[in-house]
């Protein structure tokens, strides 16, 4: 399979990219534009140094000129991403007054949104932010009261009592990790859940959110906050009935930062994945303010250095039965199976189920499963009880499991990108691991 094509980029700021390779990894006690509690909660994380994409993003965010233009991300599966976009997002928000809610990064999947949460609990909490998420794990209530914050009347016993009353709730959480379908329902139906003051959009794995509508989340933000977009003195500051709340969210950076006569910085867009569109009509939804483009080489897509490939030519009756081999010696390294459909993952699992001691424990893994089942099964993988799991590529894009060593291709990935973001689930964070791809003999290239 051709992995890796050079094309040529269609829009203009696509030919001019900062190649990511041009950095290296660097030891935190040399990354001086780093906060040094940020170095701190890193450490604790057991990270001692920064990886080239994680350097590229911060130099052109936290370095002279950042945050001016939005920017665009393609580096491979497991160089980092997370901490990429989350290290300078949370290193600029530390100097907020007033807590409300200044980051959205949208992912596609819950499992996915509950993992980048978890970067951004590792690394906040040193700089005084706190993170939320919305992305359906409890019921909405509960998810309501962990994001809004009522006001506390008695902060206004000096006001006249009918403007008090109304005073809407805020957000109480400086970042947000969502999914699209979770987030939708807050601005549809959440009273006091604002993008009013956004400072930060984070579309992580870009291709696949913008492939699907997600009942219009994308316009339906990027309106919420381009109106944002107001003079200082045009913002309803003044105007007696919202003035409680518009003297609580007056936000001063953007002045500082130069952002003349707005109320509020611009809203800073970082979208990123290992296999970034370069189609103009899906990235012109985005609205992107003077992108810059940071990519890994001069290829499109790029596999981890560490990965090795292999294909694994079957006769396709006997193709369970070399899975059953293959996983044998593979000895309960931990793997990811995959296969074409939901339908064929389960169809797989029964089968396996027939075979009596199989010498691993397995687990099927997609979206025929409720939620609970599956997050139970991603625990069981990750802490090692289950040993190989059944699924399909749209439950695993993004998803960060220590200790993978293989990846298996039991279907043939229909695209190029499937195999990248297949194939990344091992091989991650400079370690070494393998992909096998299991081929009939007419579909061996
Ligand atoms: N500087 C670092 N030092 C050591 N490990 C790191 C560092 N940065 C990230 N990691 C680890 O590398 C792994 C991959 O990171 P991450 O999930 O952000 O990759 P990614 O580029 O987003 O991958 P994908 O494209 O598959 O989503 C994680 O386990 C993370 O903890």
């Amino acid at each position: 399979m051709e992995v890796a094509q050079k094309r040529v980029a269609h829009l203009p700021w696509m030919r001019y990219p900062v190649d990511i390779d041009q950095f290296e990894e660097e030891s935190l006690d040399h990354v001086n534009c780093l906060d040094p509690r940020l170095a701190e909660a890193l450490r604790k994380m057991q990270i001692e140094s920064l990886f080239p994409v994680q350097l590229a993003v911060l130099l052109e965010t936290i370095g002279p000129g950042g945050f001016e233009r939005d920017i665009c991300v393609n580096s491979p599966t497991g160089s980092g991403k997370t901490l990429a976009y989350a290290l300078p997002i949370v290193q600029s928000l530390c100097t907020r007054k007033i807590r409300c809610l200044r980051a959205l990064v949208v992912l596609p999947t819950r499992d996915l949104a509950l993992q980048v949460k978890e970067v951004f609990e590792a690394i906040a909490p040193a700089m005084g932010l706190t993170v939320g998420s919305a992305v359906g794990q409890s019921s909405i209530a509960d998810e309501i009261s962990s994001l809004i914050k009522r006001p506390r009347l008695e902060r206004y016993s000096s006001l006249d009592p009918e403007y008090v009353t109304q005073i809407e709730p805020e957000t109480s959480v400086d970042i947000l990790v969502a999914t699209p379908g979770r987030l939708m329902d807050h601005i549809t139906m959440t009273k006091g859940f604002s993008l009013e003051h956004l400072r930060f959009l984070v579309v992580d794995e870009t291709d696949r959110l913008l492939r699907e509508a997600y009942q219009s989340w994308l316009p339906t933000v990027l309106e919420l906050t381009s109106s944002t977009n107001q003079d200082l003195f045009s913002c309803e500051s003044f105007s007696g009935v919202s003035m409680p709340r518009s003297l609580s969210t007056i936000r001063r950076s953007g002045v500082e930062r130069g952002f003349k006569g707005r109320c509020s910085p611009r809203l800073m867009k970082i979208i990123l994945s290992a296999t970034l569109t370069q189609d103009p009509s899906k990235l012109s939804q985005l609205d992107l303010h003077h992108p810059i483009l940071l990519t890994s080489g001069m290829k499109r897509y790029r596999l981890p250095e560490k990965l090795q490939s292999f294909k694994l030519i079957c006769n396709s009756k006997l193709k369970p039965l070399y899975l059953v081999a293959l996983l044998g010696e593979l000895q309960g390294e931990k793997c990811i199976v995959f296969t074409s459909s939901v339908e064929s993952t389960h169809r797989l699992s029964t089968l396996l189920n027939f075979f009596g001691d199989l010498p691993f424990q397995f687990s099927e893994y997609s979206r025929l499963q409720r939620q609970s089942v599956r997050s139970k099964t991603l625990q069981a993988f990750r802490e090692g009880t289950i040993q190989v799991l059944i699924a399909t590529d749209a439950m695993t894009r993004g998803m960060d499991v220590e200790g993978i060593r293989n990846v298996i291709n039991y279907d043939m990935p229909s695209y190029v990108k499937t195999y990248i973001h297949r194939a990344g689930r091992t091989a991650r964070a400079g370690l070494s691991g393998s992909c096998f791809t299991m081929l009939r003999k007419h579909e061996e290239l």
